[in-house]
């Protein structure tokens, strides 16, 4: 099954909307600011950014090609107000660099996949049909799921369904899966579906729903590299804001959520060893928190849109420039290998409309 463009766009509900919106505005009031909307996704929170604040423009990232051909039909009516940029969001200093040319006034990242990923069956990243195991966000780069499952050994798979699928049962399933391997290679998502169900204990089957959903959301994590790219991006989408700009980030995963704590946390803290009788200006933070904690989502809203259950949202605001010893991009990693879903060259004339 596919979707056209309205339905999809009508079934991904976006989460926390009008927060996200009421936590950007007071960024983008001047003519002319800037929101870099990371997970352009549907579009969703770009288009009511671009109706409620007159003020604001937007430039969409997505690494998926289908997203950015479906939300830049979305968005046509803004004209130029909207731009759309085929990339991974931890490119986000190059392409402000290319299409803005300066600081930026707002970050949005509402991370994870979308509903038009989960609803193209074919895309693999549904349990609930089969299709090819294929979940990569880019289909055109990269490992797919099969690849995963075909090539990584056992502790590797234990260890990634255990850290990113929090799954109790992580070594058995890895283990089963090497073992069917060695008789047929892993090609169809039905077939995981069957191998997890039967290697777990008949008497955990029945609560929490499917129970190759912590399997398949650790695979898509893995076949995306989702962790290493957010460790890369939150410190460069702070270090892209101009003072005053503001940074929005909704994490579904616990491991998300920390990266984003750690960052942001970093930046509205002191550097300087405590004690001191005056704290060196260099030392002083540069972002201002504004949430207390993780905001969740309402009951109200938990109940009519299930993505929203488990968000976590957080968001800061740009106090200073960062002094140079405390640029948080200073210290990102280099990409790991095999994570790096656009190993070509970023070329915004070819892939930005
Ligand atoms: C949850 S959806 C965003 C939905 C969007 N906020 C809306 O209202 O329609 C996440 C989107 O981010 C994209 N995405 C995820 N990781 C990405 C990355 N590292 N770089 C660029 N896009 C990414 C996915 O392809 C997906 O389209």
């Amino acid at each position: 099954m596919t979707s056209t463009p309205d339905d999809a766009a009508e079934r991904h509900v976006p989460v926390l909307l009008q927060r996200c919106v009421d936590l950007l505005a007071p960024a983008l009031g001047e003519p002319g600011s800037v929101l870099v909307d990371c997970t352009l996704g549907m579009g969703g929170h770009t288009e009511a950014v671009l109706e409620q604040v007159p003020t604001a423009r937007v430039v969409g990232i997505d690494r998926d090609p289908e997203a950015i051909d479906r939300a830049s039909r979305r968005l046509a009516r803004f004209g130029d107000r909207f731009r759309a940029v085929h990339a991974v969001y931890d490119e986000i200093e190059d392409v402000v660099a290319d299409v803005v040319g300066a600081p930026v006034q707002g970050v949005l990242m509402d991370l994870g996949v979308s509903s038009l990923q989960i609803d193209e069956t074919e895309r693999g990243f549904s349990y609930a049909h089969d299709a090819p195991l294929d979940m990569r966000m880019d289909p055109t780069v990269g490992l797919t799921a099969a690849d995963v499952l075909n090539t990584y050994d056992e502790r590797a798979l234990t260890r990634i369904l255990r850290d990113y699928g929090e799954e109790r049962f992580a070594q058995r399933i890895a283990r089963a899966v090497v073992r069917r391997r060695e008789q047929q290679p892993w090609e169809r998502s039905a077939d995981l579906v069957d191998l997890v169900r039967a290697s777990i204990p008949a008497a955990t089957r029945t609560t929490g729903g499917n129970p190759a959903k912590r399997t398949f959301q650790a695979l898509r994590i893995e076949v995306n590299g989702e962790l290493e790219v957010l460790e890369r991006a939150v410190p460069a989408a702070v270090d892209v804001l101009a003072v005053g700009g503001r940074i929005v980030v909704e994490s579904y995963h616990s491991l998300e959520d920390r990266i984003v704590k750690r960052v942001l946390a970093a930046g509205a803290t002191i550097s300087a060893p405590a004690g001191l009788p005056v704290v060196p200006e260099q030392d002083e933070p540069y972002l201002r928190l504004l949430t207390r904690g993780a905001e969740e989502a309402p009951a109200g809203e938990r109940e009519t849109n299930p993505r929203s259950a488990s968000v976590r949202l957080r968001a800061a605001e740009r106090t200073r420039p960062t002094p140079p010893h405390r640029r948080p991009s200073a210290v990102r990693r280099s990409p790991a290998p095999g994570h790096r879903p656009t190993d070509r060259p970023h070329d915004p004339g070819e892939t930005t409309r």
